[in-house]
């Protein structure tokens, strides 16, 4: 619907435009659901004796704590999933959907996989639609021309209560790659190639739009390979205009508009009209030709750290900002590897193929090319593929896939995040190598002491037969297939219990007296909410010059089985604090004195945070006894994770007024950061820097506001839009939903999908549309 007499904008702003209710509320279309980042946000359902408002545009699944074994046996996930813990969140999951009448694709369902892989794969995902998920790959359906983000599981709550979202507009970044492909290049290439260009932070507060005619000739598997990765490169989200490849995908699937129907013209009259407009303005522009682009890899801890598979390890001499110098030593140390190595030298013990970035058809078709009539290499310990749902899994073994991989010495596994980030029993053992075609290459990110090398599928299938990292070209030489990859502050509303809040109450916030002003205490007090608020906080500050924390890193993945918020600090940083064998390693700054006691983490390098979106991440923190985090910037997802653990981060860009803040840091010197006045003083009261912050997140944060109670007064506007919706976008309530409602329920109510109890192998399933 967007409007002939607006100003030129970006598909971006069309998408946010036209799903927003209030200031900077936004209505979601689409919500996924995982395992994961959704114990907590149900928890907080019920008791505050919420339910789901749209169940019929919710869909779970379980992924990431699987087993990838064989389900020959399958009876149930109580006797299945071996591990407590996983299996703990697994039947949590199953419990909540029953309970709150959600769709969701169990173990024992063919449709299970990967919530990235399911959500296209159903038509779930549908162009021009907002789709959410506790899940930082949510960028992944972009692909199709949607605005799709991850978020922390406090919203995947809000989002449940409300199917809305307070999210600020971000920037416009456009990506545009042009000219064919080079023989062996895919779009995971081209992608790790644009992080290696624009950095991990370089998308940071940006929505990417990936254009140009490269992207245009990539299928949408290849699309959402991009799209999946734009996080990666520190973005908001990422996405792709809609088009003939799009449409062709969507036809005949499950959730989307009927093809050839009336409702699917009128949907693809809208979807054609889904594009930035020429002369629409762009914050960020990047230009990238892609026959600069040859096979590349990763060589490091972070996934900007790339060379062309032709290259060499990089040598720290090469480098001059120390935080940059300090951080190739470690990843070269922590990696194992000597600078200057080449990357073709480098011996692999494990190959992963898998994950919401790799697993489609198009990936496994790719990497059974290279491995057809080979077999592994004799010192490849273990190589395994993990089709990222049942139903590609299906179709792979119609095509006999599964064989030429089990022929060559790979396993062939059940759908799952598997290996991708090892929540399951996939793991590599410390030291451990592997060539994989997942998105990240964190420490430990494989487990723990695990090293990574990121790559395409044709790339990880070459390392497998070579046992080294090697060069997809040379097995196909003259590169026939350069893939057929073708193939202004929220107004606040009146809040519970209070009356109406207007601007200038808002202006009054400076004026709020500080409770405890003059302890060390942070002035915290329980609202009616149930957030504490946020004043003033004095406390010692631990210095971390480090750049580009991720999130990994902050909370590994093996604590982020709990269904609880609490008891995290003493996991927080724990590869950094604790030594394999457990004991502390006393050079990291929290196990020293007085930094044990840090109330405020000051950190130099920028893009705190980035990675993944777990919540756990502030959850840790604060648990520690950390509440602020200070640092040149942040990556997105972190930054509102900790808004709504009343947590503030502070983003200091000016160097001078950081180095001021740091040497009290390291001093040892307690430091105060006073919300209501912006600004952050040393101990004795005399002002090192002032800060922004955006005024409405301000006003939460002193008031201790509840942003679920806030939204939910907007009932009466969210049903207003829903009305409109329904009305010209028909095709988002669902048909195929629609047509299954039983009579008596609401207007978009759905029947509760029973958790199939075995099933696995029968063609017409019980949960099938
Ligand atoms: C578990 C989940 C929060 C996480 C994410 O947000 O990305 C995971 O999928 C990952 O890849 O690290
Ligand atoms: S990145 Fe890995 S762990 Fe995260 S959703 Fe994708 S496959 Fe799962």
């Amino acid at each position: 619907m967007p409007s002939v007499d607006k100003p030129p904008s970006t598909l971006y702003d069309k998408i946010y435009a036209d799903h927003l209710i209030e200031d900077q509320t936004i209505y979601i279309d689409r919500h996924l659901v995982h395992e994961v980042t959704s114990p907590q946000a149900f928890e907080g359902l019920r008791n505050a004796g919420r339910t789901v408002r749209r169940p019929d545009c919710t869909l779970a699944t379980v992924d990431h704590n699987i087993p990838t074994s064989s389900r020959a046996n399958y009876t149930n996930a109580k006797t299945f999933i071996e591990e407590a813990d996983s299996r703990t969140q697994c039947l949590t999951l199953e419990d909540n959907v029953q309970a709150f009448g959600l769709t969701y694709f169990g173990l024992g369902d063919k449709r299970q996989g990967i919530v990235h892989v399911v959500g296209p794969e159903q038509g779930f995902t549908l162009p021009g639609t907002t789709v959410v998920c506790g899940d930082s790959h949510t960028s992944t359906h972009g692909a199709f021309g949607a605005l799709a983000f991850g978020i922390g599981t406090s919203e995947v709550e809000h989002v449940l209560a409300t199917q809305t979202l307070i999210t600020q507009k971000s920037k416009n970044m456009k990506v545009q790659v042009d000219g064919p492909l080079l023989p062996g290049v895919t779009s995971k290439d081209v992608v790790l190639h644009i992080i290696g260009k624009i950095g991990t932070a370089g998308g940071n507060g940006s929505v990417l739009e990936f254009c140009g005619s490269t992207i245009r000739a990539l299928s949408m598997e290849a699309r959402m390979s991009m799209c999946n990765m734009s996080i990666e490169g520190g973005a908001r989200a990422g996405l792709i205009a809609p088009d003939d490849i799009t449409f062709e995908y969507l036809k005949g699937k499950p959730l989307a508009p009927k093809y050839d129907s009336p409702e699917w013209h009128r949907a693809l009259k809208y979807w054609r009209s889904l594009k930035s407009d020429p002369e629409a303005k762009w914050d960020v522009e990047v230009y990238i030709e892609s026959k600069d682009i040859i096979p590349t890899i990763s060589w490091g801890t972070s996934p900007q750290d790339v060379v062309p598979i032709t290259g060499k390890v990089p040598d720290p001499k090469d480098f001059t900002d120390p935080v940059k110098k300090a951080g190739i030593v470690r990843a070269l140390e922590y990696m194992g590897l000597e600078p200057n190595t080449l990357m073709q030298d480098i011996v692999v013990d494990k190959v992963f193929i898998g994950s919401c970035t790799n697993s489609r058809i198009e990936d496994i078709r790719a990497a059974a090319k290279i491995v057809k009539g080979r077999k592994i290499a004799s010192n490849i310990m273990r190589a395994m593929v993990v089709p990222g749902s049942g139903l590609i899994k299906r179709q792979a073994e119609r095509e006999g896939l599964d064989q030429i991989f089990i022929d060559a010495g790979f396993e062939w596994r059940e759908a799952g995040c598997s290996m991708c980030l090892g929540m399951n029993p996939d793991i590599l053992a410390p030291q451990e190598r592997c060539a994989s075609t997942s998105n990240r290459n964190f420490e430990g990110r494989q487990g723990a002491g695990g090293r990574t090398h990121l790559m395409s599928p044709a790339m990880a299938a070459a390392a497998a037969i070579v046992g080294k990292l090697a060069d997809v070209r040379k097995f196909a030489p003259g590169g026939s297939e350069p893939e057929k990859e073708h193939g202004s502050p929220r107004i606040p509303v009146q809040a519970e219990h209070e009356d109406p809040v207007t601007e200038e109450d808002l202006d009054k916030i400076y004026d709020i007296p500080t409770e405890e002003a003059g302890t060390n205490a942070s002035t915290l007090t329980k609202t009616a909410g149930g957030m504490p608020k946020f004043l003033q906080l004095r406390g010692i500050a631990a210095p971390m010059p480090v750049a580009n924390v991720d999130t990994d890193a902050i909370i590994p993945k093996q604590f982020l089985k709990t269904i609880k918020r609490t008891g995290l600090g003493s996991a927080l940083f724990y590869q950094l604090r604790f030594r394999l064998d457990g004991t502390e390693n006393p050079d990291f700054v929290l196990n020293q004195e007085p930094y044990r006691k840090a109330k405020i983490l000051v950190v130099t390098g920028p893009n705190f945070g980035c990675g993944s979106s777990r919540e756990h991440a502030p959850w840790a923190l604060l648990d520690f006894g950390i509440k602020c985090i200070i640092a040149p910037s942040f990556a997105d997802i972190f930054f509102n994770n900790t808004f709504k653990n009343g947590m503030l981060p502070v983003a200091i860009e000016d160097s001078d007024a950081l180095a001021r803040i740091a040497k009290e840091a390291e001093a040892g010197k307690e430091i105060e950061i006073d919300l209501p006045n912006q600004v952050i003083r040393d101990a004795d009261g005399v002002e090192l820097a002032q800060f922004q912050i955006d005024h409405f997140r301000k006003h939460c944060l002193v008031n201790g506001l509840d942003d679920i109670g806030l939204t939910l007064q907007l009932g009466e506007k969210i049903t207003e839009f829903e009305k409109k919706r329904s009305l010209e976008w028909s095709w988002l309530d669902g048909s195929g939903y629609l047509a299954r409602r039983k009579k008596g329920d609401g207007p978009f109510r759905i029947q509760a999908v029973k958790v199939p109890s075995t099933n696995r192998g029968e063609e017409k399933e019980i949960t099938d549309w």
